[in-house]
């Protein structure tokens, strides 16, 4: 193999098999190289899997728990953690079925396991082999990225590569950090039955969204009896004479200490590039350590392309599937594309969801452009009130009669956020967003009721109606 394989994929996750399948099954000659001894990544086995199967478990204890609400005598037993995460590791192996390496391998994928090292711009080494590539693709996401607090390594901690498989429900957990895997499994465990605080050093929680809807977000699961601290920086850790974990943190000046009996890490993520050697290939990183690429996803060495969490910045599996397609258009197709990522949608599986695409109200007004912001509350909604799903709102931000952006904070936000996912990316006017017909009586009832409420004034305007005072005076 003297020119090398076509195409050398290294990471195993969403990126580097959505690229793998497309790429083999279009013929290419497919290297991929995983170094766990299982396909699928950090969402399928540490992420969106478990997390949301056991924000779905703990969903179901809440509701049981909320009978009464709807009528009903409901009573629910102390969870078992461990039986919970049996359940969790089931639904994960069903959807490991589904990344399956003979499957790969039947599209002619050569699936290889072992760590890759690059050993210059046109190799690399696993378990001892080298393999020569055209180009390559490196897929090999993120992890967690440990907060400089002291001692936290001597407590012991947990991360999400950890924490699905405990057994035993903490009766107090810490979480620190506020993005969205500290919210979810603070919602989570606390509906499981522990008692849990949340320390975040920014403002507000989830700072990536409108700090309106987060700030209602919050306000929700401080109802459910999460403890939530923003402005708060962890800073050190350690353990009391009896082993209980405590953590100091800054709250303006400040020093307040938390106890706790578990600390779930949630701090954010760094690339996963250490074991690479990417120097040796000549591919280099931004000030952040994520992977530098270009708008067709090539790195600095151009035959290199990368996706997925180690690029940023949009480290969601839907966003690495994205750019595995436009990868596998600039290497199997060699069209030009580029990324677009003016639509990308993004959702926080909490109860209720917060879901967002597109510009926030502040993005818009930073970019100068001169937007209104249409607004509508889920309890406006017949639906939401049959449902007893009253929290929650949509705000669509509009620039010239379009759509630009929209957060919703809701019941199946998560689903209904698509319709302006494809509005923005498709630049429909809101005035047809007002108009379609949207079922009754369905919660996205909501959204062409946020769209019309930009209209209703002007609809109603004592200009129309004195037109329709004409129009009916003097017409039969
Ligand atoms: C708790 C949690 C919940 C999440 N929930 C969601 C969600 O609901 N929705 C959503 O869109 N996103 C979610 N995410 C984010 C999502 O998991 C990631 O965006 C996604 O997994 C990124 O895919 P990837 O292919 O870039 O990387 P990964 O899935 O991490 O795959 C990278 C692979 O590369 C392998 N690898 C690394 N280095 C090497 C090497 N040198 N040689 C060979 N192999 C290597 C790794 O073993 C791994 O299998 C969540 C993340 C977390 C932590
Ligand atoms: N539903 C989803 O799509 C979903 C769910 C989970 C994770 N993810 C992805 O995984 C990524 C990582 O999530 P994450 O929540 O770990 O990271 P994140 O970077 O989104 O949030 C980490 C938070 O921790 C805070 N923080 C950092 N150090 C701190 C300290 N010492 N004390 C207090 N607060 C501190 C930061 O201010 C930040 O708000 C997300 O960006 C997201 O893309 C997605």
């Amino acid at each position: 193999m003297a020119r090398g394989h076509e195409l050398v994929i290294i990471g195993g996750g969403v990126g580097g098999l959505v690229t793998a399948s497309v790429a083999g099954q279009l013929g290419l000659d497919v290297v991929l190289v995983e170094r766990a001894p299982r396909l699928g990544g950090d969402c399928l086995h540490y992420g969106c899997v478990p997390s949301k199967t056991l924000l779905r478990s703990a969903g179901v204890a809440h509701q049981a728990r909320q009978g009464q609400r709807y009528g009903l005598r409901t009573a629910l037993e102390p969870v078992d953690l461990g039986r919970v995460m049996d359940h969790v590791a089931e639904v994960v192996q069903r959807i490991q079925n589904h990344d399956d390496p003979q499957r790969f391998r039947d599209y002619g994928v050569d699936v290889r396991f072992g760590e890759a090292r690059f050993l210059d711009p046109r190799h690399i080494e696993v378990a001892g082999e080298r393999i020569r590539g055209r180009r390559f693709v490196i897929a090999t996401g993120s992890e967690p990225a440990l907060p400089d607090v002291a001692g936290l390594a001597t407590t012991g901690y947990l991360t999400n590569e950890s924490v699905f498989a405990e057994r035993r429900l903490p009766r107090r957990l810490l979480v620190l950090g506020g993005g969205p895997v500290g919210v979810e499994m603070a919602q989570a465990f606390r509906r499981l039955g522990s008692e849990v605080t949340l320390l975040e050093q920014g403002e507000h929680l989830l700072p990536r969204d409108d700090a309106e809807l987060s700030g209602e977000l919050a306000d929700v699961l401080a109802r459910e009896g999460v403890r939530i601290h923003t402005d708060t920086l962890a800073v050190e850790a350690g353990r009391t004479d009896t082993g209980t974990r405590v953590v100091q943190a800054r709250i303006g000046n400040e020093t307040v200490a938390f106890e706790a009996d578990e600390i779930l890490v949630a701090t954010g993520r760094r690339a996963n590039v250490a074991a690479l050697d990417l120097p040796a290939a000549g591919v280099a990183l931004d000030a952040e350590g994520l992977i530098r690429v270009d708008a067709r996803l090539r790195t600095s060495a151009r035959h290199i392309f990368a996706c997925g969490d180690c690029t940023g910045p949009f480290p969601f599996t839907h966003v690495a599937e994205y750019q595995a397609g436009i990868i596998v258009a600039n290497v199997a197709f060699r069209l030009p594309r580029r990324v677009d990522y003016r639509a990308v949608p993004w959702v926080t599986y909490t109860d209720p969801e917060l879901a967002h695409v597109g510009l926030t109200a502040v993005e818009a007004r930073q970019r100068r452009l001169d937007v209104e912001v249409a607004r509508f509350r889920f309890r406006d909604v017949d639906r939401a009130l049959t449902d007893g799903r009253e929290d929650g709102l949509v705000k669509l931000i509009v620039h010239r009669g379009r759509l630009v952006g929209g957060s919703i904070l809701g019941p199946q936000a998560g689903e209904l956020i698509h319709e302006l996912a494809l509005a923005v990316s498709a630049r429909v006017p809101l005035r047809r967003l007002a108009a379609a017909v949207h079922a009754y009586p369905s919660l996205s009832q909501v959204i062409k009721r946020a769209a019309g409420s930009l209209y209703a004034p002007r609809l109603f305007s004592a200009r129309s109606r004195r037109l329709v005072g004409l129009l009916n005076r003097v017409l039969p």
